[in-house]
C-alpha cells in the first residue's frame, strides 16, 4: 500500500520543520505546510522542505475573489507542490480560476466544513443544515467546477466518495484511538478514514507531538 499519511507541520520555524521531516520521512507519504510555515518562510522555505524528497501539500486554504485567487494560484506555481488547497465557500467561479490557473501536476482541493466545526458552530455562522448536508453540496459544487476533490472529515467521506467516484479526499481531523481532540470536533481513527475512502490523511499532533514522531507515524501506518 502507498502511505497515505501526510504529515501536517505547524511550526513557524524552518529548522524544526526540516529536522522533523528528516525524522519521519521514511514513515510518510508526504508533508503538508500551512498558513502558519508559509507566512513565516514563503517560498523559500518551502523549497528547502521539498529537498528532502516528499510530495509537498500546500495547505493554503485561499479563498478570496476569484482573480485574487487564481493571481495567488500562478504565484505558487513555481513551488509545484503535488495538492494545493482553496475554500469552496469562495463559490464556483473562484473554484474554477483557480484550477485554471493551477500546474497541470498540482491536485486543487476544496475544503468544504471545517473538521473543527460541529453542527452548532456551522449554524453560528448562519448555514442552517448539518455537516453532512453541507460537506454534500460544497462538494457537488467543487465537482461542477472541475476541482481534483475535497476536504472534509472522516464522518462524510464515506457519502462524498459515493457521489464523486473518482474523486480526491484529503481526510484531516484524525486521531488514533484515546487520542486527544483538542480544537477538532469532528474526528475518527486513521483507519476508519481509510476504510471509508479517503485518498489521503492528513495527521499532525499525535506525530509531530509525540515523544518519537517516527515511531507514532510508523504505529499510525500499523493499524491502516
Ligand atoms: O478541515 C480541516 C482542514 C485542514 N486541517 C488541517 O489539518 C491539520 C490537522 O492537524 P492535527 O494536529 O492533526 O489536528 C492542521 O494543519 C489543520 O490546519 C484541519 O484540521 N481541518
Amino acid at each position: 500500500m502507498t502511505n497515505p499519511i501526510f504529515v501536517a507541520i505547524d511550526t513557524p520555524y524552518l529548522e524544526d520543520a526540516l529536522e522533523l521531516t528528516r525524522r519521519i520521512k521514511g514513515q510518510v507519504g508526504g508533508v503538508k505546510l500551512g498558513l502558519e510555515f508559509f507566512c513565516a518562510n514563503g517560498h523559500h522555505g518551502v523549497h528547502e522542505v521539498q529537498k528532502l524528497g516528499l510530495p509537498i501539500f500546500l495547505d493554503l486554504k485561499l479563498h478570496d475573489i476569484p482573480n485574487t485567487v487564481a493571481k495567488a494560484m500562478q504565484a505558487i506555481n513555481l513551488l509545484e507542490p503535488a495538492i494545493v488547497t482553496i475554500h469552496a465557500a469562495g463559490g464556483r467561479a473562484m473554484m474554477e480560476d483557480a484550477k485554471a490557473a493551477a500546474g497541470l501536476h498540482t491536485k486543487v482541493v476544496a475544503v468544504t466544513v471545517l473538521t473543527s466545526l460541529d453542527n452548532h458552530d456551522l449554524n453560528r455562522v448562519g448555514v442552517p443544515d448539518s455537516p453532512e448536508l453541507q460537506v454534500a453540496r460544497l462538494a457537488a459544487l467543487a465537482q461542477e467546477a472541475g476541482l481534483d476533490g475535497i476536504v472534509c472529515s472522516g464522518h462524510e467521506v464515506k457519502a462524498a466518495k459515493t457521489a464523486w467516484k473518482d474523486g480526491f479526499f484529503v481526510v484531516p481531523g484524525l486521531r488514533p484511538a484515546g487520542g486527544t481532540a483538542a480544537d477538532q470536533k469532528r474526528t475518527v481513527t486513521p483507519r476508519h478514514a481509510r476504510d471509508d475512502g479517503a485518498s489521503i490523511l492528513v495527521i499532525g499532533r499525535p506525530i509531530t507531538k509525540a515523544e518519537s514522531p517516527d515511531d507514532a507515524a510508523r504505529a499510525i501506518m500499523g493499524t491502516l
